[in-house]
C-alpha cells in the first residue's frame, strides 16, 4: 500500500496534496495533486454485485460471490491504516506516523457462510484538508468503520461530529460501526471501555474495541461487516435474520490488560 508523506500540520502550511483515487484494478494509489471533482470509486452494485452463482474474479485473481465497499473514518492519528494493514497483511506498521493522502484502497476476500465476500476497503485521509476527497466517497459505501483512538480524548469527542457528516454524506442503509483502537496502550488510555459503548448505545450503532498492534478484534470487525452485507444481499427464505449487535457482543473479546 502506498502511504506517502504528509505533512501534519492541521490547516494552513504547506498546500493540500490531496489525492486522487486509483484506477479500478489493483491496490490504491495516491496521487500527487488535489482533484477539483474527484474521481469515482470503483463501482460495485448497492445490493452487493456478482450474483452468487456466478462467480467474479478479483483483480488479485481471487474469485467471489459478492463485492462490498467499506470505509475507515475517524480523526488523524487514530490507526485507520495500521487497522486497514494488520486485516489486510496480519502486520503491525510499527515506527514513525506516515499521514495518508487523500485516499487509497486495498481489497480482500473473506469467506463468509460458505460465500466468497470481496471488500473493497477504503483508507480515508483522516486531516481536515482532505474532508472534501472524502465526502465524495461517502455514497457508494456499503459500510463505514468509524474509529477512535482510546488514548486520545479529541478523537472521541469528534465522534459526533463525523456521525453528522455520515448522516449527510453517506447512503441511510450504510452499515456502521464504532471502533475504539489502540486498547493495546493501556496506560495511555484516556477513553473507558463504557464511555465508548454508552456513545455507541446512544446512537444505535454496534461497537467493540480494538488493536491493530495486537491484531485483537480486528478480524472480527470486519467479518462481522461481511457477514451482515452479505446477510442484507442474499437472505434466503427461512434463514434467520442476521443481528450485527447480537453477533458482535457474542463474539467481540475484551483485551484483560486493557480494561479500565
Ligand atoms: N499502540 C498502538 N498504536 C497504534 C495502533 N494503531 C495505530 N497506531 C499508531 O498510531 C499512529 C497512527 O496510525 P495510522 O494508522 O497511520 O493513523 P490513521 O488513522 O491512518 O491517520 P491518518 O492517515 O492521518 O488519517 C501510528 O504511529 C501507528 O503506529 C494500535 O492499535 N496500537
Ligand atoms: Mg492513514
Amino acid at each position: 500500500m502506498s502511504r506517502k508523506k504528509a505533512a501534519r500540520s492541521k490547516g494552513g502550511g504547506a498546500a493540500p496534496s490531496a489525492a486522487l483515487p486509483p484506477a479500478a484494478q489493483g491496490p490504491g494509489r495516491a496521487a500527487a495533486a488535489p482533484p477539483r471533482s474527484p474521481a469515482p470509486a470503483p463501482e460495485l452494485p448497492r445490493n452487493g454485485g456478482a450474483a452468487p452463482g456466478r462467480p467474479s474474479l478479483s483483480s488479485s485473481g481471487e474469485f467471489y460471490d459478492l463485492a462490498f465497499k467499506v470505509m475507515l473514518v475517524g480523526d488523524s492519528g487514530v490507526g485507520k491504516t495500521c487497522l486497514l494493514v494488520r486485516f489486510k497483511d496480519g502486520a503491525f506498521l510499527a515506527g514513525s506516523f506516515i499521514s495518508t493522502v487523500g485516499i487509497d484502497f486495498r481489497n480482500k476476500v473473506l469467506t463468509v457462510d460458505g460465500v466468497k465476500v470481496k471488500l473493497q476497503i477504503w483508507d480515508t485521509a483522516g486531516q481536515e484538508r482532505f474532508r472534501s476527497v472524502t465526502h465524495a466517497y461517502y455514497r457508494d459505501a456499503h459500510a463505514l468503520l468509524l474509529l477512535y483512538d482510546v488514548t486520545n480524548k479529541a478523537s472521541f469527542d469528534n465522534i459526533q461530529a463525523w456521525l453528522t457528516e455520515i448522516h449527510e454524506y453517506a447512503q441511510q442503509d450504510v452499515v456502521l460501526m464504532l471502533l475504539g483502537n489502540k486498547v493495546d496502550s493501556a496506560q495511555d488510555r484516556v477513553v473507558k471501555r463504557e464511555d465508548g459503548e454508552k456513545l455507541a448505545k446512544e446512537y444505535g450503532v454496534p461497537f467493540m474495541e480494538t488493536s491493530a498492534k495486537s491484531g485483537l478484534n480486528v478480524d472480527l470487525a470486519f467479518t462481522a461487516i461481511a457477514k451482515e452485507l452479505k446477510h442484507r444481499s442474499m437472505k434466503l427464505p427461512n434463514e434467520p435474520k442476521f443481528k450485527l449487535h447480537d453477533y458482535v457482543k457474542k463474539e467481540v473479546r475484551g483485551s484483560g490488560c486493557c480494561r479500565s
